[in-house]
């Protein structure tokens, strides 16, 4: 999305929950994904429970890599580092997830992530995975409803297979509830054997097919793009989850087991800024994430915006040349030879035809003729800016 000498961010997903919720499940699943290349960081080493086989490498290395890496730390002073040296471009990682023990305060790692402020990274979101068994016996015990919802843009309610199917949509539903009492903009879908499309969370493939996060024009210490064993892994475990549905099958299948929608918008000329970070920054209800690329008059230049947006968490970087003539942003969204700005809006159950008026607008305000662009393109772009700045 952004030129070739700036690397994109990678988003830092924060995966938190209760003891036995269902995180390292998720980390699985999501290492699974045949496209992804996902950096992991466990915070708790006695509790290092990945799949072995889909990870390569000593454990206390403090990076290796196949289907995911794994970097192991004893000490949160180390996540910093642990994180910058996970951006090197020729690990071409589609996101970094780090899996905070069971009793970590979201909180507090979410704030630790923003503090960190490093171009090279942004934090891409906050999952907490909840045991929809104990839900009301373990996190949610007081009259008020848990302040980790507070820093939360996703909550997983895990389990769900093991309540039964007439009363799943109502539990998810009380969950729903009690978070939306903390924090309304958070996405909350149920699960079963923490099976989330990756889609809502990044983008499988990302990272491989970014040339500036390639590495390949770089000869010395290369990192093997992929080993030949990754594949036939993923195989296996592929065959394994389907043995361990086994008889279940039936009943999964009775299971939520929603995807996630997406809309995208492009636009010709530069778009209404202002407009745009309305969007972002208050995010239609369903609506999770966001991202693209769109131009914008500054002054009296036209220049292209990096956008993304994870519930509430927002992420701008100047983009060193435009929208890419075909953007691969979403399944469906085909050729767009003309797009000068392009925004794609991914989410769960959402108003897709408001999100893409909405947007629509906010990218074609020119032609449009509702923004004097030349009179109030500086102005409007000050919010833009600003989160720029936050990363640089
Ligand atoms: N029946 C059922 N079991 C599940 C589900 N999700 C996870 N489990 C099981 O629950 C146990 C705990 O799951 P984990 O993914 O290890 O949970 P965790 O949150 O990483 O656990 P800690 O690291 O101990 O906090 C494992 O035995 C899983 O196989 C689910 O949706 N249904």
């Amino acid at each position: 999305m952004s030129g070739p000498t700036r690397r994109p961010a990678i988003p830092v997903i924060l995966l938190t929950g209760y003891l036995g919720a269902g995180k390292t499940s998720l980390l699985n699943h999501l290492l699974r994904h045949p496209d992804a290349r996902i950096g992991v960081i466990v915070n708790d080493f006695g509790d290092l429970n990945i799949d072995a086989g889909l990870v390569v490498g000593q454990v206390d290395e403090p990076l290796s890599i196949s289907g995911g890496c794994v970097c192991c730390l004893t000490d949160d002073s180390e996540l910093e580092d642990a994180l910058v040296a996970m951006t090197n471009p020729k690990l071409r990682l589609d996101a970094i997830i780090v899996e905070a023990s069971g009793f970590a305060e979201p909180l507090t790692l979410a704030r630790m992530i923003t503090r960190m402020g490093h171009h090279r990274f942004h934090l891409g979101g906050v999952i907490d995975v909840v045991d929809a068994t104990m839900y009301f016996d373990t996190i949610d015990t007081s009259s008020l409803p848990p302040l980790r919802f507070a820093a939360t843009t996703l909550v997983l309610v895990n389990k769900l297979d093991q309540v039964p199917a007439v009363d799943r949509e109502n539990t998810v539903e009380a969950v729903r509830a009690r978070v939306h009492e903390r924090n309304p903009r958070v996405i909350v879908i149920g699960t079963h054997h923490a099976r989330l499309d990756p889609t809502l969370i990044f983008d499988p493939g990302e990272g491989e097919q970014d040339p500036r996060r390639s590495g390949s024009d770089d000869g010395d210490n290369p990192i093997q793009p992929e080993l030949p064993i990754r594949e036939l892994l993923r195989q296996a475990y592929a065959e394994a989850a389907a043995d361990e549905l086994g008889d279940d099958e039936a009943d999964a299948e009775s299971l939520p087991h929603r995807h996630a929608q997406s809309v995208t918008v492009t636009g010709s000329g530069p778009v209404d800024p202002d407009a745009v970070m309305d969007f972002v920054e208050d995010l239609p209800p369903g609506v999770y994430r966001v991202k693209g690329t769109v131009l914008a008059a500054v002054g009296s230049r036209r220049r292209s915006f990096d956008v993304q947006a994870v519930g509430p968490n927002v992420y701008v970087a100047e983009a060193p040349r435009p929208v890419p003539k075909t953007p691969s942003l979403s399944a469906g969204n085909g050729d767009r030879p003309d797009a000068d700005s392009v925004l794609v809006a991914i989410g769960e159950d959402f108003d897709t035809e408001a999100a893409e008026a909405t947007l629509t607008a906010a990218l074609n305000s020119d032609a449009a003729g509702g923004l004097d662009v030349a009179a109030s393109g500086s102005d409007r772009s000050e919010r833009l800016l600003h989160h720029v700045r936050l990363h640089t």
